[in-house]
């Protein structure tokens, strides 16, 4: 579920959507300053559903995947991110968003998509304009350990997805 510009009620009340026509134009921005390491909110509401350009992985599983349902869905991909979902608790009611970096009233709120997901269900090309642009977003499982790890915050059921796929390209190198 998608907040939508009709009837719009803002969710969070330091947070407001830039609703831009377009597909997939939008943003979600800040209405007030965070510091860094600050919870911006906790993740409430949350319901299970499958993989989907809205939803955000929350573990290995194949069903491990929520829909925030909530303007937070309108946070926008960034190489070099200013927020991250942190969902590395084992108890869901801990799960939250988080400032990653100084963030001033205006500013969009972005994270870094192979930070929670996988394999993604909408690659696309990344518009982000950060120096250290990684171009095409389609999830961790086509980056490094080293790309994934110089974005200042993964979950840690991704880290386990990584090493085990890099144990496996070990061992298949040795056969
Ligand atoms: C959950 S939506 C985020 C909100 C979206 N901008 C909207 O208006 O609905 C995710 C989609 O937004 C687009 N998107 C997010 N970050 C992007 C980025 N850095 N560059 C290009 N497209 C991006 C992609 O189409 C992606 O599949």
């Amino acid at each position: 579920m998608k907040p939508s510009q009709d009837n719009y009620v803002p969710t969070h009340k330091d947070l407001a959507v830039d609703f831009v026509n377009g597909d997939f134009m939008s943003s979600l921005k800040s209405l007030r300053s965070f510091a860094k390491g600050e919870i911006i909110a906790p993740l409430e509401g949350l319901t299970r559903g499958p993989k989907r350009y809205t939803s955000v992985q929350c573990g290995k599983g194949p069903d491990d995947h929520i829909e925030l349902n909530s303007d937070l869905v309108y946070i926008n991909h960034s190489c070099n991110p200013n927020v991250a979902f942190d969902l590395s608790s084992r108890d869901p009611r801990q799960w939250h968003l988080r400032a990653l970096k100084p963030i001033k009233a205006g500013e969009s709120l972005e994270f870094f998509y192979p930070s929670t997901e996988w394999d993604m269900d909408q690659p696309f090309n990344c518009s982000c304009g950060a120096s250290a642009c990684l171009g095409k977003i389609q999830g961790a499982k086509y980056l490094s350990k080293s790309d994934l790890l110089a974005r200042n915050w993964v979950n840690p059921y991704i880290l386990q997805l990584v090493a085990e796929r890099d144990g496996e390209t070990r061992l298949r190198s040795r056969l």
